[in-house]
């Protein structure tokens, strides 16, 4: 998959020479979730079908962010992690528009005509909700009109999974709620964080779990604090453990900023340095202060039983 930035203005005809007509998914898709799957696979049937190239159209800073309407910047997917799904799901071409103060005072018609119209796209997939030009007032119907027949616009209705409309907000609100159930199954897949493996206070070790402290790529999401059954990528393999996210009260460290620790099972390798994803299986309890060691390597040897028996009934 190509990943071209464009920021604008830019010498978009230049592009056009080498990307050829295209079908275009546009939206932020923060999360990929499977409302956001509906939107790039159709996407994807519609190149096919038509011998087109199929490509995506994102923003980057997230446009909530930029316009100051949410106070997270912490995403669900960050960039590098939204590419490799993007890739893996077969899409030829992603363009990431920087989301600045020259595109956002673009009008609708502007963003159309400048943009989308000069990119030389054939058709434009884009979810229901999608809005985009100045002050976001532009919306699928006018992208119809404005769009003068020159490319054609297919709008996907709102994904619903029992009876709830999978959206990235709700998917943020369970993750934040330790209800990791309902994340997973409206982003369709775990949730996964990466990051690099780094020093801690060296005290796991001493408590005969040692735990490889992430310090993660981007911003994520922060989870709910607690502990979780997880499975991790090191090396191209696979390890199964168990995850705390949290501030370890029982030490009074002072800090506020979660940090994102895994115990590997079956593990003694050094990976200091090295990058580790960590996908999120099942919440097993909030974290909690202990009042001493003992207690607590007591229950984060509990954790670790019921972290293997959750994991064993996965597929
Ligand atoms: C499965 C698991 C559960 C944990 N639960 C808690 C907890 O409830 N409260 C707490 O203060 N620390 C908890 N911890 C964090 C330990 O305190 C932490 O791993 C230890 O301090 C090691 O820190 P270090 O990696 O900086 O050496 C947990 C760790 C693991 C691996
Ligand atoms: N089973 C394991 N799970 C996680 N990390 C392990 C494991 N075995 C060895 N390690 C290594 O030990 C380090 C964690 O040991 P720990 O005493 O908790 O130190 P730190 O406080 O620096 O994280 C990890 O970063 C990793 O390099």
């Amino acid at each position: 998959m190509h990943i071209l930035p464009i920021s604008y203005p830019m010498d978009l005809d230049k592009l056009v020479q080498f990307v050829g007509k295209q079908v275009v998914a546009i939206g932020d898709f923060d999360g990929v979730h499977l409302g956001h799957q509906e939107v790039i696979g159709r996407a994807l049937s519609t190149a096919k079908r038509l011998g087109l190239e199929a490509a995506i159209m994102t923003f980057s800073p997230h446009p909530r962010a930029v316009m100051g309407q949410d106070k997270y910047v912490e995403l669900l997917t960050p960039t590098k992690k939204k590419m490799a799904f993007f890739e893996s799901m077969g899409v030829n071409h992603t363009y990431i528009v920087t989301f600045d103060a020259s595109l956002m005072r673009l009008s609708p018609e502007q963003f159309v005509d400048q943009v989308l119209d000069r990119l030389g796209v054939d058709s434009v997939i884009c979810g229901f909700d999608f809005t985009f030009g100045f002050q976001g007032k532009g919306t699928p119907d006018s992208l119809c009109e404005l769009s003068h027949g020159k490319f054609s616009v297919e709008v996907v209705r709102p994904f619903h999974m029992n009876g709830e409309k999978v959206s990235s907000t709700r998917i943020r609100e369970a993750l934040q709620d330790g209800d990791l159930e309902t994340a997973t199954r409206l982003l369709g897949r775990p949730y996964s964080i990466s990051g690099i493996v780094v020093d801690g206070a060296k005290r796991g070790r001493t408590l005969g779990f040692p735990t490889a402290n992430l310090q993660l790529d981007e911003s994520y999401v922060p989870p709910m604090n607690g502990v979780y059954a997880v499975k991790a990528t090191v090396r191209g393999e696979v390890y199964q453990g168990v995850m705390n996210i949290g501030i370890k009260p029982t030490f009074e460290t002072g800090e506020l900023k979660p940090s994102f620790e895994a115990h590997l099972f079956e593990f003694s390798e050094q990976i200091y340095g090295e990058t580790v994803t960590v996908e999120l299986i099942a919440f097993l309890r909030p974290e909690r202060k202990f009042s001493s060691l003992d207690d607590l390597v007591a229950q984060i040897k509990l954790d670790a039983e019921e972290a293997k028996h959750k994991l064993s009934l996965e597929p």
